[in-house]
């Protein structure tokens, strides 16, 4: 299918330019389309783009000089008031430009805003926000709409700029600003108000829209055609004061934020615990028959020992082998400590200290010193790490801008349901299973490939042999234990205690959100709560190891899913059917990623074709292309500008018990034109793409779907209106592959236990479920939706009798 946004070309040189490109400074105010902005700009004017985050200080304190080396500026969008002067920061330095200095600028949204409350226009709130709307606006068909007339463009705002409200006569603002293009929109009263789109200054260089030109739905032509009026009209301003920018500064990326780490030693010791892994993986195929990824695991793994199963895109399943060396990798954001473990006995620990930021450059230390240069190419796995990285890892990812609380927050007053926070341990933030040996089922081909990694398998009459006749072995018998695993399941689940969210709480909650939305603060929030089942412990030891087993195979058969996957990793169990991918990159260049947002509960009569009519509203389309637009950010601030494009936008997929829309965004790692998000880090010019994969883990966590956008802002809230660690939930499952590759699911539509096994002890089961609010969300319509989610996995929990 040929991409409908973006180009693989890079940006266009302009026109007739000669000479180096010229340079823009984009001010960025934090939010989750700023680089889908400035890939914009770089790919339509062929100008090079430095950004600087509005918290940032003036390089030298000297900002007159520092914007002598710029031909424009862009004040980006964002979340938050003008009014508020931390959240535009360095935005409103601008205005105060006197005139010998001043330079063109471009306001988008915040920027526009920032550009009318400066000149007098109070920046008020709309009747109701307009969040990922995509609208018609008339233009005066002049300036910056020079040939342009009408324009369908999408909207981000919940405050505007109030022309009715300022003072009459007319103030300095009327005489100062000319408004050139108008939403009409309808208030609660029939009362059409006309609200201001696109304004110029009378005097100055400085223009603005309150519309997103970058929005994947903006139309893409006029509002390329727009920019580049712009761009027309900047330079001849500066051709007329006689304005030379100086020679382009070396920095692309301003930011307080600080990526030089000191090295972490804990990369040599996961290095030294890799020893026996080789630079080859070998293997054997053979047809799949009757086995499944969950007979081969029960062959292979004994209950309760650490293992990870995994399906990745409907099509491979990843079933993790012990080996003699195996090892297992545990990390606590709140502790900053890692903690190693030999499989073969656990009391082999190693622990060190270490911040986030140095577990990444561990791990990718780690995965480029260990590459696997062949195995079979028939598997996307041929060795390396299977596990988890929870929300609260992705929270400790996320920029934190100055000023903002801690997202990553302790929650010492949450409260999980009605359990006290003594009953409830949290899992390790990140607990990856070092796998040398591994079986892989194609379910697409019908192949099951037994592989290894490890040096002492490289011989005749190896594990690989074995292996094999092992499987050849249970092949041929087909074992049914539906019928006592049944009753097993149902002894313990008969006795459970289900805490449900309280739906009046949830639906508060809601109203929490929406007045985030309403006061700019963010455009979606993706609330969610979390229920609990406790448990009885089995009686036995060998019962309380194979008890999340015989659970995970009950949700297979129950919730089938793309993403299916299940975890044993020390005090943690995960039984997960998600459907979501987060992230699948290859061994080449190719990243992707596939948001899920628009859901409907199948029904016998809900067909394919019902659900794609009722996920066609305004509110669903909406919902899902704030976040298309927030994954193209992500990825472009990876990629870069020329690097990103988008396959489907908005389509409606069966899922099991569900359908939902997705949209397919894929992005190119070019080593040497990396994107803004990645430029402080060093050692990215490699083209080993597992490096690449875990930075994009690094800095696209937690996954958009899962917040809402603009992403950081939109945690902050969602840390207190929740009140509660998500945990694994909302958090990735996956695996690294040594040779490259790498694929994650997002956590929804799962349940994991955290504690030790004793008879003695309950297990607590957490299912976390939840939803994008929008403006237009009702409070019903989410509380239901949460509940069918919940259902998903939640209905597992019910002894089956009584079903
Ligand atoms: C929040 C959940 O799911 C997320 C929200 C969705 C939605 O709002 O439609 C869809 C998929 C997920 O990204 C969940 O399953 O708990
Ligand atoms: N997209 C934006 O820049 C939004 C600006 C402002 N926070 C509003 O909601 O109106």
């Amino acid at each position: 299918m040929a991409p409908l946004l973006g180009s693989w070309d890079g940006p266009t040189t302009s026109r007739s330019q000669v000479g180096p490109p010229k340079s823009v400074l984009y001010v960025d105010a934090y939010d989750s389309f700023s680089y889908n902005v400035v890939a914009m700009l770089e790919e339509t004017l062929g100008v090079k783009v430095t950004v600087m985050t509005i918290d940032s200080d003036w390089p030298d304190g000297n900002m007159h000089e520092f914007l002598r080396h710029y031909e424009a500026i862009v004040l980006g969008p964002g979340p938050g008031n003008p009014n508020l002067p931390k959240d535009v920061g360095i935005m409103k330095d601008i205005w105060d430009l006197q005139n010998d200095e001043v330079l063109p600028v471009l306001g988008i949204c915040l920027g526009f805003q920032s550009l009318c409350l400066h000149h007098g226009v109070p920046i008020e709130r709309l009747p109701y926000p307009l969040h990922g709307r995509v609208y018609e606006i008339s233009t005066a068909s002049k300036d910056l709409f020079h040939k342009i007339s009408d324009v369908e463009v999408t909207l981000y705002h919940s405050l505007y700029a109030n022309l009715d409200s300022s003072a009459s006569p007319p103030t300095s603002a009327v005489e100062d600003l000319e408004f050139l293009a108008w939403l009409s929109l309808e208030n609660a009263s029939s009362h059409r108000t006309k609200i201001p789109m696109a304004v110029r200054h009378r005097q100055k260089p400085f223009w603005g829209v309150q519309f997103h030109p970058e929005s994947c739905k903006s139309e893409r032509n006029a509002c390329k055609k727009i920019l580049d009026n712009w761009w027309k009209m900047a330079l001849s301003f500066n051709k007329s004061v006689e304005r030379e920018a100086y020679a382009a500064l070396p920095e692309t990326i301003i930011s307080p934020q600080d990526e030089v780490n000191t090295f972490p030693d804990v990369a040599y010791e996961m290095l030294r615990w890799s020893n026996s892994t080789s630079k080859a993986s070998v293997y054997r195929s053979i047809e799949r028959g009757d086995l499944t990824a969950e007979t081969i695991s029960e062959i292979f793994n004994k209950p309760g020992a650490p293992t990870v199963v995994f399906q990745s895109n409907d099509r491979y399943s990843i079933v993790s082998i012990p080996s003699y060396n195996s090892w297992r990798l545990e990390y606590s954001v709140k502790l900053e400590k890692a903690t190693m473990f030999r499989l073969r006995d656990e009391t082999q620990t190693l622990e060190k200290n270490l911040t986030v930021a140095q577990l990444w450059d561990a791990l990718r230390y780690l995965m480029e010193a260990k590459k696997v240069d062949s195995g079979s190419i028939q598997s996307p796995f041929w060795g390396g790490f299977l596990g988890y990285f929870s929300y609260e890892l992705g929270l400790a990812c996320l920029p934190h801008p100055k000023d903002s609380p801690q997202t990553a927050a302790s929650h010492e007053n949450s409260t999980h349901n009605s359990l006290s926070d003594f009953d409830i341990e949290d899992p390790p933030d990140v607990s990856l299973l070092w796998s040398e040996r591994s079986i892989v089922v194609d379910n697409e081909t019908g192949t099951v490939i037994v592989q290894s990694t490890c040096d002492s398998d490289e011989h005749p009459d190896n594990w690989l042999d074995e292996a094999l006749q092992l499987l050849k072995f249970h092949a041929r018998k087909s074992e049914d234990n539906e019928q006592s695993d049944l009753q097993f399941l149902d002894s313990i689940l008969r006795h459970g205690i289900i805490s449900f969210p309280d739906e009046m709480d949830y639906k508060n909650r809601i109203k929490a959100c929406k007045a985030e939305l309403d006061a700019g603060e963010s455009y979606e929030l993706c609330l969610s709560c979390e229920t609990s089942i406790i448990l009885p412990s089995p009686a036995t030891e060998s019962d309380r190891a194979v008890f999340p087993w015989k659970l995970y195979r009950r949700l297979k058969k129950y919730n089938p899913a793309r993403f299916s996957g299940f975890a044993d990793l020390g005090q943690v169990k995960i039984v997960s059917s998600s459907p979501e991918c987060f992230l699948n990159w290859d061994r080449e260049s190719m990243l992707e990623m596939k948001p899920m947002k628009g859901t409907v509960r199948k029904s016998p009569d809900m067909t394919l074709a019902k659900a794609k009519e009722i996920l066609a509203s305004t509110k669903e389309m909406a919902e899902n292309l704030m976040i298309a637009d927030l994954i193209r950010h992500d990825l472009y601030g990876i990629c870069g500008p020329g690097g990103v494009h988008v396959e489907k936008l908005l389509e409606v997929e069966d899922y099991g018990r569900v359908y939902s829309m997705i949209t397919h965004v894929k992005g190119q790692i070019r080593p040497d034109q990396p994107g803004y998000s990645v430029r402080k880090i060093p050692q990215l010019k490699t083209t080993n793409m597992s490096v690449h994969g875990l930075t994009t883990l690094q800095k696209c966590l937690p996954p958009g779907s899962m917040t809402g956008a603009p992403k950081e802002r939109s945690c902050m809230h969602l840390d207190r209106i929740e009140g509660r660690k998500r945990g694994i939930y909302s958090g990735v499952m996956g695996y690294l592959d040594l040779g490259g590759g790498g694929s994650f699911a997002v956590m929804i539509r799962m349940a994991f236990t955290c504690g030790s096994s004793d008879a003695e002890r309950q297990q607590i089961w957490r299912i976390g479920a939840g939803g994008a609010i929008t403006t237009l969300s009702t409070a019903e319509g989410e509380w239901q939706e949460m509940l069918t989610k919940l259902r998903t996995v939640g209905n597992i929990f019910a002894p089956f009798d009584a079903q």
